[in-house]
């Protein structure tokens, strides 16, 4: 009998916690949008986002984001496309969460990363979750522990995908995107997070 229910489990479509906390942890839930609309928003927001390369002072270098962003604001619908409407509308229905932004990541290549971080405290409103939708090739993310013992948890991230990261995680964890030698396709997040009106909005 428990060799069937592991199986059950393991092949699953339900979410999964990965990580718990007392503001729900991390959750992984594959295949929350069909792998036909998750094929089209991924090339509508490919070709129609306004993808930016940046570049910041590390140390005495000034060193390349080595990935592409973009990011609006939930209740501008209007300089959006269609597709990251069609998104916001679907992740605010499904968790019922008032995101105010979302921020786009585009990862060209295995060469495309970014490193280990907890997402910046003074931008975002304590106990609301960051929710990440993945579209296009799956990367693995590592988020880990900051303290002793350092546990880490791999997750790779699927095409349709949402995990759940709370608020209260980017105190006791950092995620990344390492780059990986395998060949993968490029990769489109986004990031919905719930923002404390800022000084440029
Ligand atoms: O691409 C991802 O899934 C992670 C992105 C991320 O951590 C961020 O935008 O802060
Ligand atoms: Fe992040």
């Amino acid at each position: 009998m428990q060799a069937v229910s592991f199986a059950a489990d393991l092949f699953s479509q339900g979410p999964r916690t990965l990580i718990d906390d007392h503001e729900g942890g991390c959750v992984y839930h594959p295949a929350f949008i069909d792998a036909a609309r998750a094929d089209a928003w991924f090339a509508a927001l490919r070709d129609e986002v306004e993808w930016r390369k940046w570049s910041r002072p590390m140390y005495d270098r000034v060193v390349d984001v080595p990935r592409l962003t973009s990011g609006y604001t939930v209740n501008d619908v209007e300089a959006m496309p269609p597709a990251l409407a069609a998104a916001c509308e679907a992740i605010r229905a499904h968790t019922g969460v008032p995101f105010t932004h979302v921020g786009c990541n585009f990862y060209r290549d295995g060469n495309d990363s970014v490193a280990p971080h907890n997402d910046k405290l003074a931008t975002l409103i304590a106990g609301h979750p960051i929710v990440l939708l993945s579209l296009g090739d799956a990367r693995r993310m590592e988020i880990r522990e900051k303290q002793p013992p350092r546990r880490v948890v791999r997750i790779d991230l699927e095409s349709g995908s949402l995990l759940t990261m709370s608020h209260a995680m980017q105190y006791s964890h950092d995620h990344g995107i390492p780059k990986t030698r395998h060949a993968v396709g490029p990769r489109i997040s986004l990031a919905f997070r719930v923002r404390p009106p800022m000084d440029d909005e």
